[in-house]
């Protein structure tokens, strides 16, 4: 039930989240990296991708569930891994988590989450998988994905593409804070005293590792028993080797667009992707989800579920834990009637050719 004058879609929880965020932390969550192409491509890309629905199909009865690493899920759409959800409300990750197992999804907390892992772990039932970078210490990152593993998170997600935080140039202006992270409380200092620019960027210079490898996959194997999915694979070549080590699961992102510029739209990424990785592995998606439509291209494309992160980020400032199950489900309300008028009862019945790609429509005027 909508209430009169609540947001319909995304783009307008995005400006209640405006109004309600200083700016500096509204610039923070909406920004990306440099000339943002990447960011603006994220979501564009999407529109260049057209349906091709089948009629006469019986949708009656449509069916969004699905299973993500054994998980049943309510819909193939989970909750992204983002930073400090304080500084959007005063309940940070707490009313993320309860929002998540309100709509019986999955929710990955970030690193850098300003609840602690166990107090988001006590809020409520949701399945939680636990974001992790690796920083220079590597006993404190040890200690908290034990600390995660214990409190029964169910994956760990290797963050792996900020050995430097991307260059986003709104933060350098607003001078980003770095705020208190409980979790590292006793573990590491987070005060960082540099007056520049960013201090998050400056905080991220101090304890990431820019030296992590490939071989590192099996000190991350040696101190965990939970599956290990690695975030932001862009090509055939990393999506091979990150079978070859042996991951659990590939997340297809470019950290919406905040690392590196010019990177493609993580939707176009998905058909290099998922051949070079088979059935070997599930294969998520994050990066631009503002429609449903959107989730729907991205499993016609491969995807097993979607992962979003700033609609989420825009609910929780909005109207907190409300604001995101409204989120999650105007975009279950958006996919379900995309499968009703495409012609698809569940979501393996969306295929490859319920969609046209930009390529293949400029090959069909050759
Ligand atoms: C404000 C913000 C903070 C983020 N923090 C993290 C983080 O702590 N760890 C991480 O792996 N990814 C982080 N990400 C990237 C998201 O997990 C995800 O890849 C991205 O937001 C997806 O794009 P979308 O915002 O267009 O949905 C962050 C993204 C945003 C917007
Ligand atoms: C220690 C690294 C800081 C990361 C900041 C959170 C993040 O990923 C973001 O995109 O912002």
């Amino acid at each position: 039930m909508i209430m009169e004058g609540e947001p319909v879609n995304v783009k307008e929880f995005q400006e209640l989240a405006r109004q309600a965020l200083p700016k500096m932390y509204y610039d923070y969550y909406t920004g990306g990296a440099e000339d943002q192409y990447t960011l603006k491509e994220n979501v564009e890309a999407f529109h260049r991708i057209t349906l091709r629905p089948r009629v006469l199909v019986d949708v009656s009865r449509i069916d969004l569930s699905t299973t993500v690493l054994g998980y049943r899920v309510s819909a193939p759409i989970m909750i992204a891994p983002t930073a400090m959800h304080k500084l959007a409300h005063p309940e940070g990750e707490v009313a993320t988590a309860r929002a998540a197992a309100a709509c019986n999804t999955i929710m990955l907390l970030s690193f850098i989450s300003t609840c602690t892992v166990e107090e988001v772990a006590s809020s409520c039932n949701a399945i939680r998988f636990f974001q992790l970078y690796v920083y220079k210490r590597r006993d404190v990152c040890a200690q908290l994905v034990q600390r995660a593993e214990r409190k029964g998170y169910k994956g760990i997600v290797l963050t792996v593409d900020t050995p430097r935080l991307g260059r986003r140039e709104a933060d350098i202006k607003n001078k980003m804070v770095a705020p208190r992270l409980k979790n590292f409380e006793g573990l590491l200092s987070t005060e960082v005293d540099d007056d520049e620019g960013s201090k998050l960027e400056a905080f991220a210079k101090e304890t990431v590792d820019d030296a992590l490898s490939w071989r590192d996959l099996g000190w991350l194997r040696s101190i965990t028993n939970l599956p290990i999915l690695i975030k932001w694979v862009l090509t055939r070549e990393d999506a091979i080797k990150a079978v070859e080590v042996g991951v659990d699961g590939i997340i297809v992102s470019n950290h919406g667009a905040r690392q590196l510029d010019y990177t493609p739209a993580s939707i176009s990424v998905l058909e290099e992707v998922v051949p070079a990785v088979g059935e070997k592995v599930p294969v998520l998606f994050d990066g631009g989800v503002r429609r449903g439509k959107d989730v729907f291209k991205a499993l016609a494309l491969g995807a097993q579920a979607v992962l979003v992160g700033r609609p989420v980020v825009y609910g929780l400032a909005a109207k907190g834990e409300y604001g995101i199950k409204r989120v999650i489900e105007m975009l279950k309300d958006e996919l379900e009637l995309t499968m009703a008028l495409s012609g698809c009862s569940s979501v393996k019945d969306i295929t490859r050719s319920h969609i046209r790609t930009e390529r293949e429509r400029l090959q069909s005027m050759l």
